[in-house]
């Protein structure tokens, strides 16, 4: 998505949650500035996993192992939505990649990582402590903001690591979206999520 086009729609979450987009913007040079160096993945390398295939999206809700037991995984590119690696890995699935802001099960997604797995890793400002404590440690990153990309970081749209999946397949030219483990009427789930699995709904049946 055009930055143009996702800027409206960040200043209203800004304002909805009472984000700091200084904090974000801090957060997204900080990763700029991490990223340079070898670790880094090519938009290449993700655009070759994404462009052109069925993928098979998956969100973190209880219902993902049930989920997944009604779809062919090995028929798809799978992107994991943070906490949705580790169930996957449980499967014996090894995510495509990871789009993650790092607040999800951190090890599970540098195993994954260190088979193969791209992380595309997003910086806000409430994770810049996670930022500096797991990006060294991981390889194959592509790094995102909310706010306007700094050098070498990318903004594809979206909000919760599952909405931003989707904004991230469909820029990057998949065929198909199948989403798992996507619930939002979770009622299991405090407050914040709460409000943040309606963002994510909301972002996501605009591509409907
Ligand atoms: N019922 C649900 N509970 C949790 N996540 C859900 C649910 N339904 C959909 N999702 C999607 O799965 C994604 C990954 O879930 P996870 O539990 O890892 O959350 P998270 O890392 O805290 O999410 P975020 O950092 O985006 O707030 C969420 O970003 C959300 O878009
Ligand atoms: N500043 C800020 N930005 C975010 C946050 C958050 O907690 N703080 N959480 C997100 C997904 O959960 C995405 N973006
Ligand atoms: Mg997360």
């Amino acid at each position: 998505m055009e930055y143009d086009k996702w800027e409206p729609i960040y200043k209203k979450i800004v304002e909805d949650f009472g984000f700091s987009e200084d904090a974000d913007a801090n957060a997204a040079q900080l990763l700029s500035n991490l990223l340079i160096g070898p670790v880094k993945a090519d938009l290449k390398d993700l655009t070759d996993i994404i462009k052109g295939k069925d993928t098979l999206i998956c969100g973190n809700a209880p219902t993902l192992k049930k989920d997944l037991e009604q779809v062919n995984p090995s028929d798809h590119a799978i992107i994991a939505a943070d906490g949705a690696t580790s169930v996957l890995l449980e499967q014996g699935l090894i995510p495509a990649v990871i789009v993650t802001d790092l607040d999800g099960d951190v090890e599970k997604e540098i195993e994954a990582n260190k088979k193969g797995a791209i992380m595309v890793v997003h910086a806000h400002g409430d994770n810049t402590g996670k930022i500096l404590s797991f990006v060294p440690l991981l390889t194959n990153i592509i790094g995102t903001s909310q706010t306007k990309p700094p050098h070498g970081l990318f903004n594809f749209g979206g909000f919760t690591d599952g909405d931003r999946c989707v904004f991230m397949a469909h820029q990057l030219g998949a065929t198909s979206m199948t989403l798992v483990g996507f619930d939002f009427d979770d009622d299991n789930v405090d407050e914040l999520k709460k409000k943040k699995l309606n963002w994510a709904r909301r972002l996501i049946e605009g591509f409907a």
